[in-house]
Order: C-alpha cells, then structure tokens, then sequence
C-alpha cells in the first residue's frame, strides 16, 4: 500500500476551539504569573517596591511564563489538537493511515495520544476496507460486462445455429426441416381462411449424367444457380423455396391457385433455360409437379397436397422431362 497519504484537515471546528484556548493561556498565564512574582518579590522586599524590582521582575515573569507556556503546548496542547484532528477526521470522508498516525508519540499526555492514534488507526482502517469495496466494485462491473458479452456470443451463436439447422448447406436455402415447417404452417393458414395454396416439387433432368459430364463441383455449382433463380423468380415474402436433397427442389406459394402458379414456374423455366453455364456444360431443364389446394379443390392435409405434386412430377418426368405437370 502505498504511504503517500494526504494530510489530516486542520481547520475543522474542535482545532479551532483550541486555537481559543492557546490564546487565552497565551494571555491569562502571564497575567498570573505577574500577580505571583509581584506578590513574592513584594514580600522579599519587606513589603517596599524595591528600586531596580521593576526590570529584574520584567525578566522573571517574561522567562516563568515562556516555560509554562512551552510546558503547555508540549504537554497539554498538543495532544489534544491530534486527538481533535482525529475525531474530526472520523467524521470526515476516510483517508488512509499516514505514518506519522502509526507511532503514537512518547511523553506525558501518552493516554491522549494513545486515544488519537486508536482514531487514526481506525480511520485507517475504514479507509482500507472502502478501497477494498471499490475495488471489489470495480472488478464486479467487470465481471458484468464480460457475462453480458459472452451471454451476446452465445444468442448470437444459438441464432447461427438455429438458422444453419433450418438451412441447406450447399445452396443457402431452406432445408426440409424449415420446408416441412412452412408447409404444415401455410396449410393450416388457407384452411383456416379458406385460401389458396400453391405446392410445386421441382426435379433438375437427367442431373447423374450432367455430374458424370462435367464433375461434381460443376454439379454443385449448377444447384447453387438453380436455388439462386428460385430465389429471385419467388420472392414474395410469402413464398417460401426449399432444396429437399440431391438435385430436388420445392417451392410453397400462399395466395396462388394453380394458374398464377403455373405462370411463375413457366417463368422460371424459361429462366433456367436462358441460364448460362460454363463453356461445354450445355443447358439445365427441370421437370415441375404442382398441385394447389383451394376451397373449390381442398386436400386433407398438407402431406396429402405434397404427395399430389410428387404423383405430379413423377408424370412430367415420364411424359419426356423438362415440363410442368398439374395435380390431377
Ligand atoms: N453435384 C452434386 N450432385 C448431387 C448432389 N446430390 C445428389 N447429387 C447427384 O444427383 C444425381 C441424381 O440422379 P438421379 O436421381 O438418377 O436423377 P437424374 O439423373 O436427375 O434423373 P431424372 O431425375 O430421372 O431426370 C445423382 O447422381 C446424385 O449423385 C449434390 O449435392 N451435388
């Protein structure tokens, strides 16, 4: 700890008490030694003035009053002004002890020394232990803040493993936990107000052979353009597009009957077909299944309508591939 301590405040009241005190011996303890030694050399002197009595007697109270005064502070006043130092200094703000505070001083007043130094010494001593709560203080605020930034890591970290759990590695859209979610979600939605609901499993053709041809990382890279085009082409925020495994896609159309669905998905055919692949890799066609629950056309549940648009692209891929089927 270091003992580079402030001083002790001085100016309080009780020091100031004793100042008037100081001043009032300062002036009664000449007094009352003139009295005396005039009284003593009176008496000496037969009860005359003596004619040199003046200055000699001048002399004799100047020096017995200087030495009672001197005995005075030494004794009396001094102790008391440190022990006054030390209430005031309880009362006050604590400092830390200083060293001087730490010996208490030899002499004749040692009992109120004793009591001033056992006020310093406890001063010091709540002075320690407010640096000790501070500190403690300090270092729970730290603490704190260290528990709120790693609690953001772990929400953050939990919302990228929520989302990753619900999202297809390879092309960033959903996967067929999130789909199965929407799709049970969405149809209960049309039943309930009695809306449409469009459902189109999308099959890229003859997928093995263009992977044999071209490679696998061509492959990949054909299903992320694909995922890209069914994003951009179904982007209501409504919509939801999903990659079910391998080279199969799906897409959930709230609002859409099965006309308007067959309009976007014709569009998006044509998209495919206008994508550019790299040098040699020819072009991409899918075959799409759709089917679409209405009121005029209600299926019984959502795995009912899914199964419609499977029956739906099993018939587009046997009719010749790269063409949308309706549910029947
Ligand atoms: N590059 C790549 N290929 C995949 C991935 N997942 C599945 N495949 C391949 O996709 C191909 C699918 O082949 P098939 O199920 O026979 O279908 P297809 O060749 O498209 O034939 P049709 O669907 O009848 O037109 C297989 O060769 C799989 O290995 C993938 O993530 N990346």
């Amino acid at each position: 700890m270091s003992t580079d301590f402030p001083a002790l405040p001085e100016d309080d009241a009780m020091p100031r008490r004793l100042g008037s005190l100081r001043l009032r011996l300062t002036v009664g303890v000449p007094l009352l030694t003139v009295l005396v030694v005039a009284v003593f050399e009176w008496s000496l002197g037969g009860y005359a003035v003596p004619a040199d009595g003046i200055a000699r007697t001048a002399w004799l109270v100047l020096l017995l009053s200087a030495a009672q005064l001197l005995l005075l502070e030494a004794l009396l006043l001094r102790p008391l002004r440190r022990l006054a130092a030390g209430c005031e200094a309880m009362e006050s703000a604590p400092v830390p002890l200083t060293p001087e505070d730490a010996t208490p001083a030899p002499g004749l007043a040692a009992e109120l020394d004793r009591i001033g130094h056992a006020m310093r010494r406890a001063r010091g001593s709540l002075w320690q232990q407010d640096q000790d709560a501070r500190e403690l203080r300090r270092e729970l605020t730290q603490q704190r803040l260290l528990l709120e930034q790693a609690q953001l890591a772990l929400e953050a970290n939990q919302r990228e493993l929520a989302s990753l759990a619900r999202t297809d590695a390879l092309t960033g859209i959903a996967n067929p936990r999130a789909f199965d979610e929407a799709l049970r979600r969405e149809f209960k939605r049309a039943q309930r107000q009695r809306g449409l609901l469009a459902l189109a499993v999308l099959d890229l053709d003859e997928f093995k052979q263009f992977n044999q041809q071209h490679g696998t990382a061509a492959g990949d890279a054909a299903l992320q353009r694909v995922a890209t085009l069914l994003n951009e082409r179904l982007k209501r925020d409504t919509d939801v597009v999903a990659r079910l495994g391998g080279e199969e896609f799906v897409a959930l159309l709230p609002g859409f009957g099965m006309a308007e669905a067959q309009g976007v998905l014709e569009l998006l055919r044509e998209d495919l077909r206008a994508l550019q692949l790299p040098d040699g890799q020819g072009r991409l066609t899918l075959s799409i299944g759709l089917a679409a629950a209405s009121p005029a056309h209600p299926y019984l549940s959502a795995q009912a309508l899914m199964q419609a648009a499977d029956e739906a692209l099993y018939v587009a891929k046997h009719a010749g591939r790269d063409r949308l089927s309706l549910a029947a």
